[in-house]
């Protein structure tokens, strides 16, 4: 039955069965009148227990920090002890010790409270799922797998200049309701995220509460950090629901080129199925932006599959690698993975007629520099073991509009590319 946004609130506020009051998910407070404002708690005590352990860590870096400086390592060193460290295989450091106490929430409410949040916004883009292999019936549910950079606040509104987009648009409290609009209107069963500075307070809890289970894995030294007011580093973030899959092994690796360790991460985790009991293997870097660093960027490649060499024994295990590697089709980089032993081909490529070019965007933005219309985004995938169901078609560029990305209607400079897969019967001996 449909609750008006009004109705949704007061019951999240209502007393659970403990006596304890219920917050509501996001605690968020409305911008202006109609419907009627959601108290801010006091004190969430759902969100408190989620993020005490930041509390300090942000608090230290709110103020201005210069790379190397101490107070950015301490955030880095206590981001880790959060999370396993760089190229370990702990998932025990991996499960959030409060994880058990969260309360679970209805994707269906957390979206009213998005939607009420957002209601003086114009509405979201209807995207729609292109079905590309209906010729190979599975006898389990596809694995949808989202990918996407979400923008780090801190660059959005500190370093990346987005000259045509106003600043009212990169509002924090708002555009993380586009961003959880997002993510809760394709639901997918792993998420790939890249520029997360918001993981403690905000990703973590409330995809906890939805059923997922994160990793984060900050950038060493992340340029969001140099941004007054900062929430801390960003980094990429790999979430799965626990519901259909178990964690195996994980590995957070520190990517190198050249043999020197640099500033770019990826978090590669083996998953089994329950339905199934099949394994794979899932991905997410971002690699080093910018022209003039395409050799470091395909260095960096080379590690991430040398990496995803050892971590699938050869192959013999199937894998999903989600990233921004800030790098277009013709970049040595995109050759290493589509020419990879790993025998990979990207999953984007199959809206295409013929199926062998990639789109023709993943980002659209204007700089100071200019109008920067790019393909970096992918979604790579082992092509003998998995095949695309279906995928997520692109904004168009109308509905983009004249001052592209972010907007008021989209919340980042990256679009996500969304895609269903499924297991290809009888691999064996395929890979
Ligand atoms: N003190 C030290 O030892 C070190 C300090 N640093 C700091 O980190 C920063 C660079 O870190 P690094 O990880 O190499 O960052 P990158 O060059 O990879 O870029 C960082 C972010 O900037 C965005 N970006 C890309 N192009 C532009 C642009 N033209 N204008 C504004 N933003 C852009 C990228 O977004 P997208 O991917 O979406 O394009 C990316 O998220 C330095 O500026 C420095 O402050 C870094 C290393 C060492
Ligand atoms: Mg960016």
């Amino acid at each position: 039955m449909y609750q008006s946004p009004r109705r949704l609130c007061s019951a999240l506020l209502q007393r659970d069965a403990s006596g304890l009051r219920r917050l509501p998910a996001l605690g968020l407070r409305r911008q202006s009148s109609p419907p009627a404002a959601v108290p801010r708690p006091a004190s969430p005590r759902l969100l408190a227990a989620a993020s005490a352990a930041s509390g300090a860590a942000r608090s230290c870096s709110r103020t201005v920090c210069s790379m190397g400086n101490g107070t950015s390592r301490l955030y880095s060193a206590l981001a880790k002890t959060l999370n396993s460290s760089a190229a370990s295989q702990h998932p025990e450091y991996l499960v959030s010790p409060d994880s058990e106490h969260l309360e679970p929430i209805d994707p269906k409410e957390l979206l009213e409270e998005c939607r009420a949040v957002l209601h003086t916004r114009p509405p979201r883009f209807q995207r729609d799922f292109v079905a590309l292999r209906t010729d190979c019936p599975s006898s389990h549910p596809p694995i949808r797998v989202m990918q996407w950079n979400i923008l780090a606040q801190a660059l959005g509104e500190g370093k990346d200049n987005f000259v045509q987009c106003p600043v009212e648009a990169l509002k924090w409290e708002e555009r993380k309701c586009l961003i959880l609009e997002e993510i809760l209107a394709y639901r997918p069963d792993i998420l790939c995220l890249q520029e997360v500075d918001h993981y403690f307070d905000t990703f973590q809890p409330l995809l906890s509460r939805l059923g997922y289970q994160g990793t984060f894995f900050p950038k060493p030294w992340s340029p969001c950090l140099d941004v007054e007011h900062n929430n801390g580093p960003d980094g990429c973030a790999l979430f799965f629901l626990q519901s259909r899959f178990k964690l195996v092994n994980s590995a957070n690796i520190r990517l190198t080129a050249m043999t020197l360790k640099t500033n770019q991460v990826a978090i590669a985790q083996i998953l089994e199925c329950k339905e199934s009991g099949r394994q794979f293997c899932v991905a997410v870097t971002h690699l080093k932006a910018r022209t003039g660093w395409e050799r470091f960027r395909s260095a960096q490649g080379c590690d991430l599959l040398q990496n995803l060499q050892n971590i699938t024994q050869g192959a013999k295990i199937p894998l999903i690698i989600c990233g921004d590697f800030n790098a277009e089709p013709t970049e040595d980089v995109y050759k290493h993975f589509a020419s990879s032993s790993l025998n990979l081909n990207s999953a984007y490529k199959l809206l295409s007629a013929d199926g062998q070019s990639e789109p023709p965007y993943t980002t659209w933005k204007i700089r100071t520099s200019g109008e920067c219309r790019h393909t970096l985004d992918y979604i790579w995938y082992s092509k003998q073991a998995l095949s695309v169901r279906s995928a997520l078609d692109l904004l168009t560029e109308e509905q983009i509009g004249p001052n592209r990305l972010p907007s008021f209607n989209y919340p980042s400079d990256h679009l996500s590319l969304v895609c269903d897969f499924s297991f290809n019967e009888d691999p064996e001996g395929v890979l």
